[in-house]
């Protein structure tokens, strides 16, 4: 029934990344459209797309169509999907089959938010759509012993989601989902440098300030206090302005959004039978996603939590590699942690 060319899709707010059997993690692109506003024709999907956001002329804009882990617009996510999934099947035969399809989701989703990445991912092409629960895909992806009468914690730091979850005995136990994660740091940092300096920068520029000087603490003593030059357009007179700004500033004001999404872990341990918290305090947390890779966070969430806590080895692979392993696996799965399908043929 399953076949060589069956996908798991890593579905996300920032980047999609599609996982084909047997082969491995074989696209990873932003999750961006570029459409023409008069007649509705894709101008670029992916890399391209993303090169162009606050670039475009009148006439094309650029769509982010997930927004907080969840479609935002439809027809534009399945448009998306069925671009990745075309890129991604080999054209080995004009007679061969459309690919089965899992895709994973935040595990605070609804069910209408459910049903619509069922039927995107349908309409993109797949011939039976499965959904999966995000922090059990990373748990697999991270090799975490998901089947075993232990608990693991998975904290999945994305674009749009931050998801907490702890994993026993091939079932999430308790979960916590929140809609901030990546986006809300740049938000924060347009807001920071617009408030301080004056200057207003675009949400690309804010993320390579995050990326480049981003942090979740500030430098202790003995490390660098990291710098970079920014070019923005001044408010006050309207011209290009370029200011230099600290990894000590960003910081700063990611403090937020890192202390909501450290409460979060907090409240998800509180949940935690004692067992299990046990458990998870011999073998510690695990973090994954993009938001992972921010300068600190494990430190400072290993100081809030008094946990260990590792960063998983690929971070922004490691949900696309769980949804892939477990479409491969899918006979262990079919009850399990939330997996459920809707098959082409009943749609
Ligand atoms: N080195 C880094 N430091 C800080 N943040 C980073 C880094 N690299 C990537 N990110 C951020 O990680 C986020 C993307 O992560 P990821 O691809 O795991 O999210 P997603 O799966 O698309 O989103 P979601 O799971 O919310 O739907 C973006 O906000 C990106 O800016």
């Amino acid at each position: 029934m399953f076949g060589t060319r069956d996908l798991g899709i890593d579905l996300g707010t920032a980047n999609t990344l599609v996982y084909a059997r047997g082969e491995g993690v074989i696209l990873r692109e932003p999750s961006v459209v570029a459409m023409r506003t008069d007649t509705g024709n894709i101008e670029a999907v992916g890399r391209s797309a993303k090169n162009m956001i606050g670039r475009t002329p009148g006439n094309i804009t650029a769509i982010r169509p997930m927004k907080d882990g969840v479609i935002a617009d439809f027809d534009t996510t399945a448009t998306m999907m069925e671009y990745f999934i075309g890129q991604s099947v080999k054209k080995r035969s004009i007679f061969s089959r459309k690919p089965n399809v899992m895709v994973c989701v935040p595990s605070g989703i609804t069910a209408v938010e459910k049903r619509a990445v069922e039927d995107a991912t349908k309409q993109a092409g797949a011939r039976e759509a499965y959904t999966i629960e995000e922090p059990f895909a990373a748990a697999i992806g991270a090799d975490l012993p998901v089947w075993e009468p232990t608990g693991s914690m998975v904290v999945d730091i994305g674009g749009g989601t931050t998801e907490v979850a702890i994993i026993s005995l091939g079932g999430i136990v308790t979960s916590q989902s929140i809609r901030i994660a990546g986006d809300e740091m740049d938000e924060a940092i347009i807001h920071y440098i617009r408030k301080t300096y004056k200057v207003m920068v675009g949400e690309r520029t804010a993320e390579a300030i995050k990326l480049e000087v981003g942090a979740a603490d500030a430098p202790a003593e003995n490390e660098d206090n990291d710098t970079m030059e920014i070019r923005g357009r001044d408010v006050v007179t309207g011209l290009p302005k370029t200011v230099t700004i600290t990894s000590e500033e960003i910081a700063g004001c990611l403090k937020d959004t890192v202390s909501t999404i450290i409460d979060t872990v907090k409240s998800t341990l509180e949940q935690t039978p004692p067992e299990l918290a046990a458990d998870i305090m011999d073998r510690g947390i695990l973090l994954t996603g993009g938001g992972a890779l921010l300068q600190h966070i494990d430190r400072v969430l290993s100081e809030e939590t008094n946990m260990p806590v590792l960063v998983s080895e690929e971070p922004l692979d490691c949900v696309a590699l769980g949804t892939g392993r477990a479409l491969e696996n899918i006979h262990l799965f079919r009850s399990k942690a939330g997996i459920t399908s809707r098959s082409g043929r009943n749609a």
